[in-house]
C-alpha cells in the first residue's frame, strides 16, 4: 500500500515536552532537549569514542531500561513480588493479576452488555498482539486463522492496526484491504476519503495509493523524514560489525534490535546509539521488546491515533461508540490511557506476565486474541 505523496502537510508540535516519565528516568537524565536539530556526521564522532565503555550516568540508566525490557517470565516474576517464584507459583500470581486485569476471554458478555446499542471499533497492535515475538522481525508472520479472524472482525467493525512498523511493512504482513493502517506508532495514517466524517477538518494530505486509488494520509512528522534517514543510514554503518544487531527503518522512526546480541554487547549497542542522539536534539528514543525506538519530538503517539481515527471517521461520539484496543508493548500504553480517560473504551493488554498498565482487560497471548 505504498502512496504517491502529492503534498508535504505536517501538523507539528516539537516544541512540546515529551513524556520522559515513560521511561522512569528523570528528564536529565535523558540525551535530547527542545533546541534545534542538528545534522552531522555522527559516525566520525561515534568511530572517535571507544565503544562499550559509558561515559557518563545517562547510557547507564539506557542499559538497565534494556535488561529490564522484555525479560524472561522468572525475572518479571520476581520483580513482581519481590522473590524468587517457582513456575506453579507463577500461575497463581498470574491468576492474581487477573483479578485487577481480568481476562477479556471470561469478560466476553460484560464486553458485550456493554456494547449494546454501541458501534464497536476495534485497534489492534501487530507484534506480540496478532503475531507471536519471534527473534527475526522479518518472519513475524500471523497465521492464517488469525488473518480470518481479522477478517471477519473487520466485516462487522471498523477495524485498525496500529504498529511501529512502517505502514508499507504492516500492511505487507497483515495483507487485509479492509482495514486501517497506522504505521510508525501512529505517525502515517491512511484511510479512504469516502469514510472521513462530513464536517471533518482533519488535516490530512490527499494522495493516492498503488492502484491508483485516491487515500487521504496524515503524516504529522514528515519535516523529520531526511533526519530519521540521516539517523538510520547512520546506526547501519556503526552497528554493522555488532553480531546479531538489527537496525530497521519504519519510515518516522527507527528501530534498533538487540534481541539477537550478545547480552555483553548490549553497552556498545547502548552506547553507540546514546552518542548519536546526542546531536539529534528533535530526536528521542523509547525502549520496546528488545528494541530502541528512535522517534521525533512531536506530540504524537499511539493514543492520539486513536484519538485522531475516531474523530476522522466518525466515531468520536462516546455515547455511541465502544472503542477496544488490544496491545502488548510499552507503546500501547498511550492507546489504553485515552480509552481509560472517562472510561471511554476498553484497552486489552496482552501479557504472559503480570505488568503494571492502563489497560482494563488482559489476555495472554496472541492465541488468546484470535479467540
Ligand atoms: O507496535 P508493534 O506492531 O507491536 O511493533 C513494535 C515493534 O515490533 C517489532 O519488534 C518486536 O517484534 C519482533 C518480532 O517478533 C521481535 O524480534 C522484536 O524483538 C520485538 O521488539 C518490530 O521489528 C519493531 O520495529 C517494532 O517497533
Amino acid at each position: 500500500m505504498d502512496v504517491k505523496s502529492t503534498k508535504a502537510s505536517p501538523i507539528l508540535t516539537g516544541s512540546q515536552p515529551i513524556n520522559k516519565s515513560r521511561l522512569g528516568i528523570h528528564s536529565s537524565h535523558l540525551p535530547y532537549s527542545q533546541s534545534s536539530p542538528t545534522y552531522s556526521n555522527n559516525i566520525l564522532a561515534v568511530s572517535r569514542k571507544k565503544p562499550g565503555t559509558f561515559d557518563d550516568v545517562q547510557s547507564n540508566v539506557w542499559l538497565e531500561a534494556m535488561r529490564s525490557s522484555s525479560p524472561p517470565r522468572k525475572k518479571i516474576l520476581k520483580d513482581f513480588t519481590d522473590e524468587e517464584v517457582a513456575s506453579d507459583d507463577g500461575d497463581i500470581i498470574y491468576r492474581a493479576w487477573t483479578i485487577k486485569y481480568p481476562s477479556a476471554l471470561n469478560s466476553f458478555q460484560q464486553i458485550m452488555n456493554r456494547a449494546k446499542n454501541r458501534k464497536l471499533v476495534v485497534f489492534l497492535d501487530y507484534d506480540g498482539t496478532l503475531s507471536p515475538i519471534v527473534d527475526n522481525p522479518d518472519r513475524a508472520f500471523m497465521s492464517a486463522d488469525m488473518r480470518s479472524a481479522v477478517k471477519r472482525v473487520a466485516k462487522y467493525f471498523p477495524t485498525a492496526i496500529i504498529s511501529g512498523r512502517s505502514r508499507d511493512k504492516v500492511y505487507e504482513l497483515v495483507g487485509l484491504k479492509e482495514l486501517y493502517y497506522a504505521g510508525s506508532h501512529g505517525m502515517d495514517i491512511i484511510f479512504p476519503p469516502e469514510d472521513m466524517a462530513s464536517g471533518n477538518r482533519s488535516n490530512c494530505t490527499k494522495s493516492t495509493d498503488r492502484q491508483g486509488k485516491e487515500v487521504n494520509l496524515f503524516q504529522p512528522a514528515s519535516e523529520f523524514l531526511p533526519m530519521i534517514n540521516e539517523v538510520f543510514r547512520t546506526l547501519v554503518e556503526v552497528t554493522k560489525n555488532i553480531k546479531g544487531a538489527k537496525v530497521e527503518n519504519h519510515k518516522f522512526c527507527v528501530s534498533v534490535h538487540y534481541r539477537n546480541v550478545d547480552e555483553n554487547s548490549w553497552p556498545i549497542v547502548a552506547q553507540f546509539v546514546y552518542d548519536i542522539l546526542k546531536d539529534y536534539s528533535r530526536l528521542r528514543i523509547t525502549h520496546g521488546r528488545k528494541v530502541l525506538e528512535i522517534r521525533p519530538v512531536i506530540d504524537w503517539d499511539k493514543g492520539k491515533a486513536v484519538e485522531f481515527l475516531l474523530e476522522s471517521l466518525g466515531f468520536s461520539c462516546n455515547q455511541d461508540v465502544l472503542p477496544i484496543y488490544i496491545g502488548d508493548d510499552t507503546t500501547d500504553e498511550d492507546a489504553f490511557k485515552v480509552l481509560q480517560l472517562g472510561n471511554r473504551g476498553y484497552g486489552i493488554l496482552v501479557s504472559a506476565v503480570p505488568k503494571e498498565t492502563n489497560a482494563f482487560f488482559s489476555l495472554r497471548d496472541p492465541s488468546e486474541v484470535k479467540i
